[in-house]
């Protein structure tokens, strides 16, 4: 892991070596400071001049001075580095979650989604700034302090280097504890963003219920388990915190009585004493920025352990080796025995055949839950079938690319998502590189134009979230806009006017109609009076397709479909 994680640091080698070398250089310059005090309290006090103290006090400005800027590259570069680190690593996670697949996204919840590539990323960034550089510069100055401690007055700095191990020690056995914690700490504000996502996306629905109260609920008892969890880390970082301040604070109190001993009996001079205090203090200072480690680490950890988990996921549908480019399509669609389930739930389809001619309009119907969206959404490879095979024009969709695959399909969904932004936007979504003529065309044919030019902003009118500033059959018009758009040879029009008025679903019809001209057409309808001039209409039951022809011939033959014309209509 450690070494998938210091991969990330490649492509800004230049900014961490500069970062590593103020840092180090930093440290060094710390370690002086106590020897120059010893040696002005030695050498130059004694003589009594103070031109010469004075001196050497500029030459310790100096030192600041430089240090000022050290500590001004590392905290802005460091940061700077950690970062870049930060946004790559967002950029790679949300790359890689457009090539998941539905089922992933069938099964993960938005909120949680959300909360790895903000928050996890936030900690990762951090620990990829304080992570190797301080634990380096930490180990150097421990090491350097005891080195010219040992040098003032070996026995001394043996007894304080002796706490080493248990600081060490108690470092370890909290960071153990505190991962563990703050595993948990994310797991929990992960479910705690999935609900406020949930219920924030869904509150027409909570106040046309009245829930609110019931809602409130919910929410206060995530609330109160987030608080726990964090409680809970905070704590066990706090124990850790406080021990190690007792035992460094137990070694300063120690080496003042030591020292004023080890002075009287004139072992140490007043310099060495002051030196040794000072340099006790830069020996500590690394302890106080391993606690700072231990307290970003486990998150930073706990993060990146949740970011590989994703981003080691391989979209179940994918482009095989060799997967060809294609354009053009005819859409002569067929399927082969084709059998597929959601997980391990009971398969929704069994040996499907199925022939589409290039240019048809086939209707799907049949009763709830048959299995008739299942069968669209195999086409465009929104999920792969597991057994039989689909073919276009002739060529298994397997062996197409997905995205040229995709290209040549258009889908207008049951519930037509659109984005915020403005009706231009969400037209042009269709096809990014449109230009104004192409976007206006588009809007004239889904008869657009007169809603688009009774609006003050026109084209620039905001749609307000997922559009809810439209009317259903505004919405039904964009999504047809966005197709022309498109303009794909194969449509799938998915219960496209079923929520609308008599009125409106009749011209909108006449915009399908339109739309579909020319191309072929897949219709998931349950308004029967909508298909009756499809080409043919397919009869979808638990059983797989049980019925297939025109309207008239499925009415005299008397199967399901009569059935289900006549429970709509009457016999
Ligand atoms: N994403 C999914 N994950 C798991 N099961 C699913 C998923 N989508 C659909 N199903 C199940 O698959 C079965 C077929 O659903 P499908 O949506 O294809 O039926 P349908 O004939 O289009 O129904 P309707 O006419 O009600 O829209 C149903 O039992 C449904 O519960």
């Amino acid at each position: 892991m450690f070494r998938r994680f210091f991969s990330y640091y490649l492509p800004y080698r230049p900014l961490f070596i500069l970062d590593f070398s103020c840092a180090v250089f930093a440290a060094l310059l710390e370690l002086g400071f106590p020897l120059a005090v010893n040696y002005v309290v030695d050498e130059l006090l004694p003589l009594g001049e103070l031109r010469s103290i004075l001196l050497a006090c500029l030459g310790l400005l100096g030192i600041y001075a430089l240090n000022t800027v050290m500590q001004y590259v590392v905290n802005y570069w460091g940061h700077m580095l950690g970062i870049n680190i930060e946004t790559d690593m967002r950029r790679k996670l949300f790359e890689h979650m457009q090539r998941l697949s539905f089922r992933f996204f069938d099964n993960n919840k938005t909120g949680s989604l959300m909360s790895r590539i903000t928050n996890d990323l936030m900690e990762i960034g951090e620990m990829a700034h304080h992570g190797p550089e301080d634990l380096f510069i930490a180990i150097m100055t421990l090491l350097g302090a005891f080195t010219l401690m040992s040098f003032i007055h070996l026995e001394m700095a043996l007894l304080i280097f002796a706490v080493i191990p248990l600081l060490i020690w108690l470092s370890i056995y909290f960071n153990k504890k505190m991962t563990r914690a703050f595993d948990d700490m994310y797991s929990s504000m992960g479910e705690f963003n999935s609900r406020v996502e949930n219920t924030i996306g869904g509150i027409r629905v909570v106040q046309a219920f009245s829930n609110e109260e019931f809602e409130k609920q919910r929410f206060s008892h995530d609330n109160g388990r987030f608080r726990t969890a964090k409680l809970l880390a905070y704590k066990i970082m706090s124990k850790g915190l406080s021990m190690s301040y007792m035992l460094t604070r137990f070694v300063s109190l120690f080496v003042l009585i030591s020292g004023a001993y080890y002075v009287i009996r004139g072992e140490l001079t007043y310099g060495e004493f002051v030196g040794f205090i000072l340099l006790s203090n830069v020996f500590f200072r690394p302890i106080d920025k391993i606690n700072a480690i231990i307290e970003s680490y486990p998150k930073g950890i706990a993060g990146f352990k949740r970011y590989t988990e994703l981003m080691d996921m391989e979209p179940e549908v994918a482009d095989l080796p060799g997967a060809v480019e294609v354009d053009n399509l005819k859409g002569d669609i067929r399927y082969r025995g084709v059998s597929f389930g959601y997980g391990d739930k009971e398969k929704v389809l069994h040996d499907i055949h199925l022939d589409i001619r290039a240019g048809e309009t086939v209707a799907f119907v049949g009763p709830s839950g048959s299995g008739k969206t299942t069968i669209c959404s195999l086409l465009p490879r929104f999920y792969d079938a597991d057994g039989g095979s689909i073919t276009v024009d002739g060529l298994d969709i397997r062996q197409m690319t997905l995205s040229s695959l995709r290209r040549q399909i258009g889908i207008v969904q049951q519930d037509v998502f659109l984005f915020s932004g403005t009706i231009r936007e969400n037209i042009g979504y269709g096809k990014l590189d449109a230009n104004d003529e192409e976007i206006w065309e588009a809007a004239r044919r889904a008869q657009l134009l007169d809603f688009i030019r009774s609006q003050p902003e026109g084209m620039a009118t905001v749609i307000g979230e997922r559009g809810v500033k439209l009317s259903g059959g505004q919405k039904q018009r964009l999504a047809i806009a966005r197709m022309f758009l498109k303009n794909p040879p194969i449509l799938i029009l998915d219960e496209a006017t079923s929520a609308l008025d008599t009125e409106t679903e009749a011209a909108i019809q006449q915009s399908l109609a339109e739309l579909s001209a020319g191309r072929t057409t897949l219709v998931i309808a349950h308004r029967l009076a909508t298909i009756k001039n499809a080409d043919r209409i397919i009869v979808v039951t638990e059983k797989g397709v049980t019925e297939q022809g025109r309207h008239d011939e499925l009415i005299a033959s008397g199967g399901v479909y009569s059935r289900l014309h006549a429970a709509q209509f009457g016999s």
